[in-house]
């Protein structure tokens, strides 16, 4: 079978100590293989001061005996918790590998452990994370897909129409192509790759209740409710804005199967609160599949093995079901 692509993540954080543990149980959990793009030196010392007996390979049909690796060179060292700035290199370069080998179908998706944003620039990274860098390696021509974030667990699907901005900025780039453009990308891919038949989308307001009819801000009705009128026009099943705050009381949600909001803690507060564990980011809009833990390094985990593998476990299953259900 081919494999889901895996890349390292932060060498100081606990994505390294997720993906060897889960490797360790991959009988027990019938795990889809898997070919993880970085450092074979610093995952074997991660492997030993996590007390586990791995062998490695580089050959990815060997996966049940051996985990296979794409050796990515450079200066990495098992410091957990202790940023090493020349490691930043090979993070970036697992990335562009493993959706480089996706792009070619070497690998089916994408699954990416977390990174150290703060980490990287350092090393001259610009971008705020892995979802806005996916688009520029998915790039066709010069022209960037829009990449969607989605956080994902169970029936709760959120996406966030703002991404990695400072909250002042949210309302000037709130406009109406841009809420267009995502819910296309949501409908599209809630049929394509979540196999919902009739997708219906909750689009949340953006002031407190959804502005009040204007006397708590105008955007609510000056832009976000005539693009939710043009996209029902265009075909797309959208309902709002709804008042952000009520939106996510269970009986509300549970009628759509995802909510679009307005910025990036609207969005993830509610599945982070109900699903930290367990819940998957993944993104939507790109050519290729990709998910990730919808948590991040954890410095203070890192190399402990105390740190739960179960959101990471869950990208690789949601990654394996979007690339594998007809
Ligand atoms: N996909 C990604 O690359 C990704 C996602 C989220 C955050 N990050 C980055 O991670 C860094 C740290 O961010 P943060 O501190 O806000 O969030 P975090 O998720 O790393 O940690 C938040 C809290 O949750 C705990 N925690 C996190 N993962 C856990 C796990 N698997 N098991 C048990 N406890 C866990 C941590 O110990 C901490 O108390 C930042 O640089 C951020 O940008 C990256
Ligand atoms: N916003 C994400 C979260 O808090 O879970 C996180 O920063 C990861 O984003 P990328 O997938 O773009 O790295």
């Amino acid at each position: 079978m081919v494999p889901l692509a895996v890349s390292m993540g932060e060498p100081a954080g606990i994505g390294p100590d997720l993906i060897l543990q889960l490797y360790a149980r991959r009988v027990e959990l019938a795990l889809p293989p898997f070919l993880v793009f970085g450092h074979a030196g610093f995952l074997s010392s991660r492997a030993k001061r996590l007390g586990l007996d791995l062998v490695f390979t580089d050959a990815v049909s060997d996966f049940a005996q051996a985990l296979p690796i794409r050796h990515i060179e450079g200066d990495v060292v098992d410091l957990p918790g202790e940023v090493h700035v020349p490691a930043g290199s090979v993070v970036i370069r697992a990335i562009e590998q493993a959706v480089a080998a996706t792009l070619a179908g070497d690998c089916r998706a994408v699954v990416t452990a977390p990174i150290h944003k703060g980490a990287l620039y350092e090393t001259g990274f610009f971008y705020p994370g892995h979802t806005e860098f996916l688009a520029a390696l998915c790039a066709e021509d010069g022209e960037e897909p829009l990449p969607v974030m989605m956080l994902a667990h169970e029936d709760l699907r959120t996406v966030p129409l703002t991404i990695h901005v400072p909250l002042k900025d949210v309302p000037a780039l709130i406009n109406r192509e841009l809420i267009l453009e995502t819910l296309g990308v949501m409908a599209r891919d809630l049929r394509a790759r979540f196999g919902v038949a009739h997708p219906r989308i909750a689009v949340s307001g953006l002031n407190p209740h959804a502005g009040e009819g204007g006397a708590i801000g105008r955007e609510d009705m000056e832009i976000i409710a005539p693009a939710i009128e043009a996209a029902r026009a265009a075909g797309i099943d959208a309902v709002g804005p709804l008042p952000g705050d009520t939106l996510f009381y269970p009986p509300h949600w549970r009628q759509y199967d995802a909510v679009l909001a307005m910025y990036h803690d609207q969005a993830l507060i509610p599945i982070k609160t109900v699903a930290f564990d367990a819940g998957v980011n993944v993104t939507l809009g790109l050519p290729i599949v990709r998910t990730s833990p919808d948590h991040g390094t954890a410095f203070g985990l890192a190399g402990t093995g105390k740190a739960s593998a179960a959101s990471m476990l869950a990208a690789l299953r949601m990654a394996d079901e979007m690339t594998t259900k007809p």
